[in-house]
């Protein structure tokens, strides 16, 4: 009979060596799989081992085979349902073995965006950057803007964004994807709910609707105002402090695939959007006088039913299809 000190006698360094590769996988996979749909599953997968072992051990053949049978294919079915949540912590891994290099470039990318938005802010010009995510914000705004391609640099974002008539890229949203300035004069589409503070306008409006019909990270900065707030899946923030807008973007970076696997927004609402973004478009085409302008605004903030009672938590949530009134839903429809 083996004793226990038998067994331990038995172990060599590397017994020891893939003893502690294991615990450190199960640590790394419990850590990135805490808080997801994965956790009560594996449990139960783990409850099915329980009885099988269980039924083994009391020879009870019938429900040891047929337990047995399942956890065969249980590998095949975690991998079908958990597909989004293995794609998240293979790509997690993939970011964090980027070359240093790499992950300074992204860094730095942020630092400028971060200072082109200090001095958008202190020379109290409005924007609204679109950071894409996994999903392609060109298939859900309503005009695509111009090419621009070029390297994210403060210089070059404040330069598109000077509000002069004969700067063609300063009305609308400059588009960034990998962390380049992809596009401006991108025009999205304005969300329809009907509780959000009375002071936004357009602007803030359009950062709202194109969150809710992505995964992108949204920066706006209010003209009026002089804020600076980020809105992620229809959920608008407080004013942000150049510090933290820049902590909340690296954060957005670090775990895209995490906003991914959220449950898409209702999908009436991108017609509800794309019909309001169109009326937009409708009023920015009859010219670009500043009256024009000055209609939108009106429109927009009157559109955000500056009747009704709201308060910060109101607009703090993502919204959900009872945010969109009955009859927005009908026209969106239409
Ligand atoms: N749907 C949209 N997509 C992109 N940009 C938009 C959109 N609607 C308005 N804008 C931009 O916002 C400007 C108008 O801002 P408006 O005053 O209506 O918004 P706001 O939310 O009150 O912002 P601010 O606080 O900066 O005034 C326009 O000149 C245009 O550049």
């Amino acid at each position: 009979m083996v004793t226990p000190r038998d067994f331990i006698e038995a172990l060599t360094w590397r017994d020891g060596l893939d003893f502690g590769i294991l615990l450190i996988l199960v640590y790394a996979a419990l850590r990135l799989l805490q808080g997801t749909r994965a956790v009560p599953v594996l449990l139960s997968v783990a409850v099915f081992g329980g009885i099988a072992a269980a039924a083994s051990a009391l020879d009870m053949v019938a429900v040891a085979a047929l337990v047995r049978y399942f956890l065969e294919y249980v590998i095949i079915i975690l991998i079908v349902v958990f597909h989004q949540e293995l794609r998240r912590i293979l790509l997690h891994m993939g970011q964090r073995l980027l070359p240093q290099g790499h992950r300074d470039a992204a860094r730095s990318a942020v630092s400028e965006l971060v200072v082109a938005c200090e001095r958008l802010q202190r020379a109290r010009l409005g924007a609204l950057f679109i950071l894409q995510g996994e999903i392609d914000v060109l298939d859900v705004v309503s005009d695509r803007g111009r090419e621009i391609d070029a390297s994210l640099h403060a210089d070059t974002l404040v330069a598109l964004l000077i509000p002069y008539s004969i700067n063609l890229t300063h009305d609308g949203a400059v588009l960034i994807q990998n962390l380049r300035i992809a596009r401006a004069g991108v025009i999205c589409p304005l969300t329809q709910r009907d509780r959000l503070d009375p002071a936004f306008g357009t602007r803030h409006r359009g950062a709202i609707g194109v969150s809710e019909e992505s995964d992108a990270l949204v920066v706006v900065l209010s003209e009026e105002r002089g804020e600076i707030r980020t809105v992620h899946r229809g959920a608008i923030s407080e004013p942000l402090t150049p510090e933290q807008l820049e902590e909340r973007i690296t954060r957005w970076l670090d775990q895209p695939r995490a906003e991914a696997s959220r449950p898409a927004p209702p999908s009436e609402s991108l017609a509800v959007a794309k019909g309001a973004a169109r009326s937009y478009m409708d009023l920015r085409k009859a010219g670009d006088s500043g009256s024009d302008m000055t209609a939108v605004r009106k429109r927009g903030k009157d559109g955000a039913a500056a009747d009704e009672k709201w308060n910060d938590n109101d607009f703090l949530h993502a919204p959900s299809v009872a945010d969109f009134p009955p009859a927005a839903r009908k026209g969106g429809e239409g």
